[in-house]
């Protein structure tokens, strides 16, 4: 079977695309791929250091305003779109699958022109732009929350949960947790604002820095690659407690999450499938500068069933967030309920349920 992904930008979209890598590759090993992205994304970092081959196409992202932007943006999407369909003929794709960023549009629209089976992943409860617009094209719409089904034609859309909630699962969280200093015998939060860090839960943990360095857990602060600098001079003055490890940016995640007991986080869709596929309580706190406030919807998927707490960045202080967090950690009784509720969200077997749907679409072509 030869595969083509593509997806990028963020994190987000990115990892949902490396563990159906992972995943297929582990049931079929003459599964061969091809991962289309842009230079400029994450993508373009991420994709190379997992050997998997990489190529990319220059694109960008519509505004949402008009501007003379947007005319070179449309023209941009045509060019795409021709070196798409040179890449895909040369590559003979059997299936294409796109896991959402704008790198999308013009990849799995030229499939779709060129006849080639195709499939979107919308990681969000709140589908974006580009996966409306494709919607039109593709054969198969997956989608990891029952409200995304709304938002797409209903002969399309699948429910498959997001490939890495299964990705997560079975990871060793001893190791883990020593990869990162972490104590083997001690609760452990992690708090991390999505794959590019979050400025504003970064001041609010700084703020409550020296407090956490009284408590009976470690904490676990992933500042995101951008902030880390700025952050250490910070902990420079303040002081950092023992208890207290701070990283850029985790690249083992997996086995990460397998040793914490409790997650702070913005409410990006694919973190919130690795919780609620390990059944990890949280606290999280949306992002509010994404499109539709799709972050809030996400984490209300959670909050609505008692498997998180919300706290709306508006209403962030070191204060709430330390709160929050005893609330949960001191209280073994609401731990074990909010576990219970993550778990019972999460679909462990999301990378089987979209490999399934890539074979579905195969088949039904080749009719
Ligand atoms: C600002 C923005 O537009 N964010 C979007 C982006 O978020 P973002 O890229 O932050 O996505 P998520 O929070 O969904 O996922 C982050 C991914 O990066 C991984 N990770 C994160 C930090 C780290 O140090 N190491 C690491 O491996 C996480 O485990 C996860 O797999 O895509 C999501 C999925 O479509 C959307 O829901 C978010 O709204």
């Amino acid at each position: 079977m030869r595969i083509v992904v593509t997806g990028g930008g963020t994190g987000g979209h990115i990892y949902p695309a490396l563990a159906l890598i992972r995943e297929i590759n582990k049931v079929n090993k003459s599964a061969q791929f091809l991962y289309i992205g842009t230079e400029k994304g994450l993508e373009s970092k991420l994709v190379p250091r997992e050997d998997i081959p990489f190529k990319a196409i220059h694109i960008t992202g519509f505004k949402r305003k008009l501007s003379f932007d947007n005319v070179k943006t449309v023209l941009r999407f045509l060019k795409g779109v021709k070196d798409s369909k040179r890449l895909l003929k040369e590559f003979k794709a059997d299936v294409v699958i796109g896991t959402g960023g704008y790198v999308c549009g013009p990849v799995v629209y030229a499939a779709a022109k060129l006849g080639i089976p195709t499939i979107i992943h919308e990681q969000n409860s709140v589908p974006g732009l580009t996966n409306k617009f494709l919607s039109r094209y593709v054969d198969r719409i997956a989608v990891c929350f029952e409200e995304a089904k709304a938002f797409f034609p209903e002969n399309k859309v699948v429910l498959t949960g997001n490939p890495r909630a299964s990705e997560v699962l079975g990871q060793d969280q001893i190791r883990g947790k020593l990869s990162v200093g972490l104590k083997l015998n001690i609760p452990s939060v992690l708090v991390v604002g999505g794959s590019r860090g979050a400025k504003p839960i970064n001041e609010a943990v700084l703020k409550s820095l020296s407090e956490f360095g009284q408590k009976p857990y470690q904490v676990l602060y992933v500042t995101g690659d951008v902030h880390y600098e700025e952050v250490k001079r910070e902990v420079e003055l303040i002081g950092n407690p023992e208890n207290v490890i701070i990283k850029p940016f985790i690249h083992n995640m997996p086995e990460v999450l397998a040793g914490t007991d409790l997650t702070v986080a913005r409410a990006g869709a694919t973190t919130l499938a690795e919780l609620t596929s390990l059944g990890i309580p949280s606290i999280l706190i949306p992002s509010p500068y994404v499109t539709n406030n799709h972050q809030e919807k996400n984490a209300r998927a959670l909050t609505d069933h008692g498997a998180a707490l919300l706290l709306l960045e508006k209403e962030l202080t070191g204060k709430k967030l330390v709160e929050q967090i005893d609330s949960i950690l001191m209280n073994k009784e609401k731990l074990a309920h909010m576990k219970a509720s993550s778990k019972q969200l999460g679909i462990q077997d999301a990378a089987k349920r979209v490999y399934e749907l890539m074979q579905e679409v195969i088949k039904k072509n080749r009719k």
